[in-house]
């Protein structure tokens, strides 16, 4: 007989995550999750059954760069293979930016997809990616629930002051203030170091989500009071190829100076900038360190750079630093930039046990560290399918 199955889908800017949930009295259980990742530069089908690690589909013919959409139609294709062990009960989706109105997740209709919709602007890697596989559900099985689960939910308590842009209140008041990003991410870390490390998750937390996108959250007692990413995923860190933060006048001085246009310029923000700008090779870490030339180097040492001193304005946002926790692609598995990193927070206390970091254990502080350093892999995708079978009834 189907078991009943909640499909997950996490669109990020360069991989479609997605991962399917039976659901039973007992609770949810993670069956199946994968990946198509490194869309733009070399995609890989990697996928893993309940709790096996997750493995390269071998047999599946690798193109040389794909995009969101072709990413999608390969795992429907993937998927139909399952038609008669899974009975679909609901969908969860990862939607990047919900906006002022959402600080948790939202059943989806079409005024919600609408609304969702014009926030495009805000979000041009994911939106459209998040959003189009709701779409195409909703005209094929219109009375399947789906859900939208909101990267910026997470944040929308945060203080005011950790919000508000020094900007005149009528711009404000149109919603232009920081959202924040990696929300579903962050709330999963902060329930995985609960159990974890109760000592510590009560206190003063970052949070270092590092992957193709990349941000830090400041936690305390559970709860984000602060991050690097703002009204949008650009600002913050240097990522794959975004900028990360930047001097507003830049932007006029490439309106005015260079003539660029809008969009010029959002191309220049989103899809030339970070690790692939700077070092004119990849936007992929593995690629960077596994490089000889200066200009790779030169974007792992600024990617550094900046995760450490926006450390420490967010260690002074939380008045201390009790906890570092590294997650996402890059902070789960590149030993090298977690203790690039350690290094340049050695001053807040915190010291690396090498051996430790090296040979991937979750605890990687030294013993006379004073603030605790784990590794956690994040697992956006159960995030949502809890919120999925909450907010449906399902569980
Ligand atoms: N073994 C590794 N060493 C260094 N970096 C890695 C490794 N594995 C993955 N990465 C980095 O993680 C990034 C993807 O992170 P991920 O969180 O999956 O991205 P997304 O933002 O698409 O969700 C890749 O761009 C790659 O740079
Ligand atoms: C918000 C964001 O940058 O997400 P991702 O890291 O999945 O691209
Ligand atoms: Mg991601």
């Amino acid at each position: 007989m189907a078991d009943n199955v909640i499909l997950v889908l996490n669109a990020g800017s360069s991989s479609i995550k997605f991962s399917a949930f039976t659901v039973k009295t007992q609770g949810l259980t993670q069956v199946m999750r994968g990946q198509i990742e490194s869309l733009a530069t070399n995609p890989r089908f990697l996928v893993g059954h309940g709790d096996k690690p997750v493995q390269a589909l071998e047999d599946w013919a690798a193109p040389g760069t794909l995009t969101h959409d072709e990413a999608v139609a390969q795992l429907v294709a993937f998927l139909q293979q399952y038609r008669d062990q899974f009975h679909l009960v609901g969908v969860g989706h990862r939607v990047v930016h919900g906006g002022a109105r959402h600080a948790g997740p939202a059943l989806v209709d079409d005024a919600l997809l609408e609304e969702l919709a014009a926030l495009t602007p805000l979000a041009p890697l994911h939106q459209p990616h998040n959003l189009a596989p709701m779409r195409a559900l909703r005209s094929r099985l219109p009375d399947l629930p789906q859900v939208a689960c909101f990267d910026t939910a997470f944040h929308r308590d945060q203080p005011e002051l950790a919000q508000r842009f020094a900007l005149p209140e009528a711009i404000t008041r149109r919603g232009v203030r920081r959202y924040g990003f990696h929300g579903l991410s962050y709330e999963f870390i902060a329930q995985a170091l609960a159990e974890r490390d109760p000592a510590s998750a009560t206190g003063r937390v970052i949070v270092a989500h590092l992957g193709n996108g990349a941000s830090l959250c400041a936690i305390h007692n559970g709860k984000s009071v602060a991050g690097t990413t703002g009204f949008t995923a650009v600002d913050g860190l240097p990522m794959g190829t975004r900028t990360g933060v930047l001097d507003p006048g830049v932007i006029l001085y490439l309106l005015d100076d260079l003539h660029m246009n809008a969009r010029q310029i959002e191309n220049l923000l989103y899809k030339e900038s970070g690790l692939l700008g700077v070092s004119g090779i990849s936007s992929d870490m593995r690629v960077l360190l596994e490089s000889d030339a200066p200009q790779a180097r030169l974007a792992v040492d600024l990617f550094v750079y900046r995760i450490g001193r926006e450390i420490g304005s967010l260690a002074a946002a939380l008045g201390g630093l009790d906890a570092l926790v590294f997650t996402a692609g890059i902070g789960e598995h590149a030993a090298f930039i977690r203790a690039a990193v350690c290094q340049q927070a050695a001053w807040l206390g915190v010291r690396l046990d090498e051996p430790a970091n090296a040979t991937g254990k979750a605890r990687i502080n030294a013993q006379e560290s004073r603030v605790a350093v784990w590794v956690i892999p994040t697992n956006e995708e159960a995030m949502i399918a809890r919120h999925t079978a909450h907010i449906t009834g399902l569980n």
